[in-house]
């Protein structure tokens, strides 16, 4: 490990340094944290034999077994991930009908989290790079997102967009990733002093746009999970110095440790983590925006199914979605009002249901992997474990179910779909989320 870095820590620690060298040697915390819109948390928590909740997060546990080919992790019932990452989201006060933007989004932890809290809101989430842009796209889906976009953008251009548009802002920094030092060699390798500067100038350079973005009364969460002072209460102290709308505001989290002095801000108002505290490295502070500056996004016009389309998705689904978007071919639905994202990339906005093709209707895995059981999926059929093992391997199963497509489910929550003849369903899966063959598993 890096002298400097491990002085640093230790001036930062100070009594509580020997505990952090010592959790050094030990594993990387791992958890699993459940989707509430996806499962009876309660009977999941039994199926999975959790034992051991986590403090930072009602519905996340310490797990080190589970992994992306469980089959709960297939149907969007958990996502895997460190911790304390589940600490930061629920600082933010997400209301069931906020207008909420991730603006560092991918690969989607924090996103998927912000659905548990969502009723008749929207989420942008948004992420800068293209290819972590689409791994957060299929986390989205995966989780059963509705009401959300997946943008494709810089912070500038999002926060011109949407003047004092949101209720609540997530920043949840690019970072030196001091946090992660046990798990990824390369933060170890990478780190440097001039590392960090850079990630704080990053850092200042993103702020603006989000500050810009919320509306006055809304709040803001500054995340990193970097250790570095330059990167977290010196931000905090720099937001303050820069922005005089913005304010400080008291977090009442029940975990973690309050942060370090800097002139300029409350340190007993932001939020510090170390595997002292149960998990890897985090950092939160809380902002509320003052003044009078209030904006409102753009809307689409609604558009409507026609006869034809809506009897195709009535006979899936008694689920309607109020608002309809139809854009090249395919159809999207939501339980709120499209946004208009003018020329920002959009890789998504609501649930991709389905696509004209040649004057038929073929509907879309996002479709499925969005419905709720509970709002009257028609056709679904049951498959157990090794069954969909099979199908997740993009195999054809052998066995009885009504003719057309059909919903997939495991414990009931739909995975995905297939077209059936009455004995033999076609694999629908998307190729990008097969499994690998097990061939290549084992080299
Ligand atoms: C800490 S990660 C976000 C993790 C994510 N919030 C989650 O919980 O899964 C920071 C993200 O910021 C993105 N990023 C990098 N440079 C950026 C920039 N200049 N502006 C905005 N985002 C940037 C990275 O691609 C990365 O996905």
């Amino acid at each position: 490990m890096n002298d400097q870095f491990l002085e640093r820590m230790k001036s930062i620690l100070a009594d509580d340094y020997p505990q952090f060298l010592d959790s050094l040697e030990r594993p990387f915390y791992k958890g699993v944290r459940l989707n509430p819109k996806k499962c009876e948390p309660e009977a999941l928590v039994e199926m999975l034999r959790l034992t051991q909740p986590t403090p930072f997060y009602r519905y996340e546990y310490y797990n080190d077994s589970i992994t992306g080919l469980n089959p709960f992790h297939c149907t969007g019932s958990l996502y895997l991930q460190e911790p304390s990452a589940s600490s930061v989201v629920p600082l933010l006060g997400i209301q069931p009908n906020d207008l909420v933007l991730d603006l560092c989004a991918a690969p989607g932890s924090k996103s998927t989290q912000i659905l548990d809290f969502l009723e008749t809101g929207f989420l942008v989430s948004n992420e800068i790079h293209p290819k972590r842009a689409q791994v957060l796209l299929s986390n989205m889906e995966r989780m059963g997102a509705v009401n959300f976009a997946v943008t494709n953008s810089d912070p500038k251009t999002i926060g011109s967009w949407f003047p004092a548009c949101f209720d609540k802002v997530l920043v949840d920094a690019p970072c030196s990733g001091e946090g992660m030092i046990k798990k990824h060699e390369e933060v170890k390798e990478d780190w440097s002093l001039e590392n960090i500067d850079h990630c704080a100038s990053r850092q200042k350079e993103i702020l603006p746009w989000a500050i810009k973005a919320l509306k006055s009364g809304g709040e803001l969460v500054y995340s990193t999970c970097a250790y570095a002072i330059e990167e977290n209460e010196a931000i905090v102290a720099w937001i303050l110095e820069h922005f005089p709308e913005m304010e400080q505001v008291e977090i009442h989290a029940g975990f973690g440790r309050k942060g370090v002095s800097v002139l300029g801000m409350d340190p007993s108002k932001v939020v510090r983590i170390t595997p002292i505290e149960g998990g890897e490295g985090q950092f939160v502070a809380k902002f509320r925006k003052k003044g009078s500056d209030f904006g409102e996004p753009l809307f689409l016009k609604n558009q409507k199914l026609n006869k034809k389309e809506a009897a195709f998705f009535h006979e899936l689904t008694r689920k309607t979605y109020p608002y309809i978007l139809k854009k090249d071919e395919k159809i999207f639905g939501m339980d709120h009002p499209f946004i208009d994202f003018g020329k920002i990339k959009t890789l998504r906005q609501g649930v991709l249901m389905g696509e004209q093709k040649k004057g038929r209707i073929e509907p879309e895995h996002a479709f499925f992997l969005a419905a709720d059981q509970k709002e009257g999926l028609i056709s679904k059929v049951e498959i157990d474990e090794e069954e969909m093992d099979r199908f997740m391997h993009g195999e054809v199963l052998m066995k009885n179910a009504a003719k057309g497509y059909v919903a997939l489910c495991f414990k009931q929550t739909p995975f995905g779909f297939g077209k059936s003849d009455g004995n033999r369903i076609t694999n629908k899966l998307p190729k990008g989320l097969r499994f690998l063959p097990k061939s290549h598993l084992s080299i």
